[in-house]
């Protein structure tokens, strides 16, 4: 009968169908038959960053094991015995993990294309017995998040990205800023409200949830130069150990673009974006920008070519409080300017950015922690000349610092400073005189 049935499929179908039915029969039967089963876990995920990947990143290097045959390794610091270098796991490099009896098997694989970007697709193979399946997704999984939540709680490099449009991709650089909260010169009650601000933000996930809002918290720093909002930034991020996405706005050519990299950021990160009045020219309505150009042929340096798109107010702010703004948890987003009023108002209007600080010109409780910084010394009997001249000149801390690192001499770096003040406060005396007569 069998032999009948094949007599009559030969004469039937050609030679090259009947390989093909057959090659597709045997993986079929292979796949029904084999006892493993495959979890693969891309980078992206649904368009956007997929965390379970992260998680799998940064638990992986902990699972290194006897029978691990190679291992990338690195280090952004000269080696020294009490900081060995950092392990990460590399293309093809095979990991066997055991959890709760089973036997798992890891394999970090990369594809390159040249018809989409990221150019470099990466992803995890984990094979397990398939009657494991169900065990890995309860157990194993909740297991990988945990570990890896708590190594990114105490990661101890931090990194800033910056965006490269030709690659499409974040590039990142270790961030090793010595801004801190303890350090930086600003109003006390108003460091102590950012810093219970950041807390109560990072612990309340339930309440976000709760609410019905995206785990996201929006700052605005505003305030001349030199007055501390890149300092700030820094001391934010040293504070939470959180990574920071340096965002030109000018580096996305269209909204879609800007989809794609503020996609591409990791939880737990700040979204850095400097001087938004000058990001925001591009931003603003196109007609005026046509009219713009029309009474004026000069270069203007943050506005993209006339074939470019370029970005739209609108796009960015969907990703504030849109539907967008749901993708990811814990970001902190910061904008900084030094002209508030400069600003759209649809970006200042009430619950789009949570918080607004204005970082202003030197205090006396401002200059009392430079001293300390800078001098090492907490009084000293000039600090009331010097916080009198305080009171009617305006200085920056950045000025304010810059004077107190001329020496490692207080009493010299002191007695410069108040000749310092006095010369600014007469130029203002010089200047009212003026306007007056
Ligand atoms: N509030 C501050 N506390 C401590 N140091 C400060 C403060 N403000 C400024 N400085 C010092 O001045 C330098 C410049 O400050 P920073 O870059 O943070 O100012 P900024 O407000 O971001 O200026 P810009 O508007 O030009 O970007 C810092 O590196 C720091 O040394
Ligand atoms: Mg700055």
């Amino acid at each position: 009968m069998a032999m009948l049935i094949r007599t009559i499929l030969n004469e039937m179908i050609p030679q090259q169908m009947q390989n093909f039915i057959s090659s597709k029969f045997f993986d079929l039967a292979s796949r029904c038959l084999s006892s493993d089963f495959t979890f693969i876990i891309e980078e992206r995920w649904q368009a956007v960053n997929n965390e379970t990947f992260r998680a799998v990143e940064a638990y992986l290097p902990t699972r290194i094991g006897p029978s691990t045959d190679s291992l990338l390794i690195g280090s952004h610091e000269p080696l020294n015995p009490r900081s060995p270098p950092k392990q990460s796991i590399p293309v093809d490099c095979k990991i066997i993990d055991e959890f709760q009896g089973m036997h798992l098997e890891w394999t970090l694989r990369s594809i390159e294309s040249k018809n989409y970007f990221p150019r470099e697709k990466r992803y995890f193979r984990l094979s397990c017995k398939k009657s494991n399946r169900d065990r890995v997704m309860q157990s194993y999984f909740p297991h990988i998040t945990r570990t890896a939540e708590s190594i990114l709680n105490k990661r101890d490099t931090l990194n800033i990205y910056t965006y490269d449009q030709e690659s499409s991709m974040w590039e990142s650089t270790v961030f090793k800023h010595p801004a801190t909260f303890e350090t930086l010169a600003m109003e006390p009650e108003l460091k102590q409200s950012i810093m219970e601000d950041l807390d109560s933000f990072v612990t309340r996930k339930d309440f976000f949830e709760g609410v019905g809002r995206a785990w996201k918290r929006g700052y605005l720093l505003y305030g001349p130069p030199g007055t501390g909002k890149s300092s700030l930034v820094a001391a934010i991020a040293n504070y939470l150990r959180y990574n920071i996405y340096d965002l030109q706005v000018q580096s996305a050519r269209s909204d879609s673009d800007l989809r794609h990299i503020l996609t591409s950021t990791t939880n737990r990160s700040i979204l850095l974006i400097e001087d938004i009045d000058c990001s925001t020219k591009v931003a603003h309505d196109r007609t005026k920008i046509q009219d713009d150009q029309e009474d004026d042929n000069d270069q203007q340096p943050n506005r993209l070519s006339s074939t470019d798109p370029g970005v739209t107010l609108s796009g960015l702010l969907n990703f504030l409080d849109g539907l967008w703004s749901s993708c990811g948890d814990e970001r902190i987003i910061i904008f900084t300017t030094n002209h508030k009023e400069k600003l759209d108002p649809a970006l200042l209007r009430p619950g789009r950015m949570d918080v607004h600080v204005y970082m202003g010109y030197c205090s006396a409780a401002g200059f009392r922690k430079l001293a300390a910084n800078y001098l090492g010394i907490k009084d000293h009997y000039s600090f009331a000349t010097i916080e009198n001249l305080l009171e009617n000149v305006t200085v920056t801390p950045a000025e304010v610092a810059q004077q107190l690192m001329k020496s490692d001499e207080p009493e010299a770096v002191l007695q410069s400073f108040i000749q310092f003040l006095q010369m600014k406060r007469n130029e203002i005396q010089k200047q009212d005189g003026k306007q007056e007569s």
